[in-house]
């Protein structure tokens, strides 16, 4: 495939090397303002770039005619917009907070626990996500995903960053620390004991082949708005 890649930091080049062992094309690489006569020489565009930087590299690829897959956090305020514009244009448009196998098994995990749990009043369930100091959004993508997830299957309304300690709402703690991947748990406690389920990353490989895996997966389809849960078809017991 002629694969674009936007955003050149560590992700886009994890995502570059992945790219290049499965024999892609890489035909445009940015890590700032566009040059749309570039960009349209892709079929597909994978962005990891900045919060303030991903909606608009979404909407001018699906303003010309390039699929996107989108893996950047801290913009989804503009989430229901994107859709909108992928339908107008027509386009392919797929988000993910969290690209990697592990942790797609891990939210399938986590929507069965929340089943679970749902009506067990005596157990409070918290998160916590770690990660390397450069990372510029707090709480991660990947914490929010596993909140909703949560708050879908529960009665729990809402979460709280910083944690508010508020029982109708799920805590989610943030920590930097230097050399962590992304590191996620969530913790249902209460007087008599503690469940947790946590996954961790070990390097960037398994977010950025997941992303190259998605952009392939993409092409194939038609128009629509996809998910990590699209293309992975995981035996999910959910
Ligand atoms: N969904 C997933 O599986 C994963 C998501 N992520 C997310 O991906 C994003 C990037 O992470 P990471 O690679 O670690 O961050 P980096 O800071 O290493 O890279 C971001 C890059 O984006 C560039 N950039 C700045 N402005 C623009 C722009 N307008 N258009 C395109 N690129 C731009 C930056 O350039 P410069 O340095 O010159 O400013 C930088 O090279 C984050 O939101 C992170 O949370 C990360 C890992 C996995
Ligand atoms: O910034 C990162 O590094 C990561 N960001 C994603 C997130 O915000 O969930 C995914 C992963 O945890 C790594």
């Amino acid at each position: 495939m002629k694969l674009a890649i936007l955003g050149y930091g560590k992700m886009g080049k994890t995502v570059e090397e992945i790219a290049l062992s499965r024999d892609h094309d890489i035909v445009y690489i940015s890590s700032g303002q566009l040059d749309i006569n570039e960009l349209k020489n892709a079929d597909v565009a994978i962005d990891f770039s900045i919060p303030e930087a991903a909606f608009n590299n979404i909407t001018s690829c699906l303003e010309n005619g390039v699929a996107i897959v989108s893996g950047t956090t801290g913009w989804l305020d503009k989430y229901t917009e994107a859709v909108d514009k992928c339908k107008s244009e027509s386009g392919r448009f797929l988000y993910a907070s969290n690209f990697s196998v592990g942790v797609n098994v891990f939210f399938e995990l986590n929507s069965y626990l929340a089943k679970m749990m749902s009506g067990l009043d005596e157990y409070g369930v918290k998160l916590k996500e770690v990660h390397h100091l450069e990372k510029k959004d707090a709480p991660s993508g990947t914490a929010i995903s596993l909140a909703d997830q949560i708050i879908k299957e529960t009665s729990y309304k809402s979460w709280n960053h910083p944690p508010k300690n508020d029982e109708t709402s799920i805590d989610i703690e943030a920590e930097r620390e230097a050399g962590i991947f992304g590191y996620h748990d969530v913790t249902y406690d209460s007087d008599i004991d503690t469940i947790s389920i946590s996954h961790n990353a070990k390097s960037r490989k398994g977010f950025a082949h997941g992303a190259v895996v998605a952009a392939e997966w993409i092409l194939k389809q038609k128009e629509g708005v996809y998910s990590m849960k699209d293309v992975l078809q995981l035996n999910s017991p959910n």
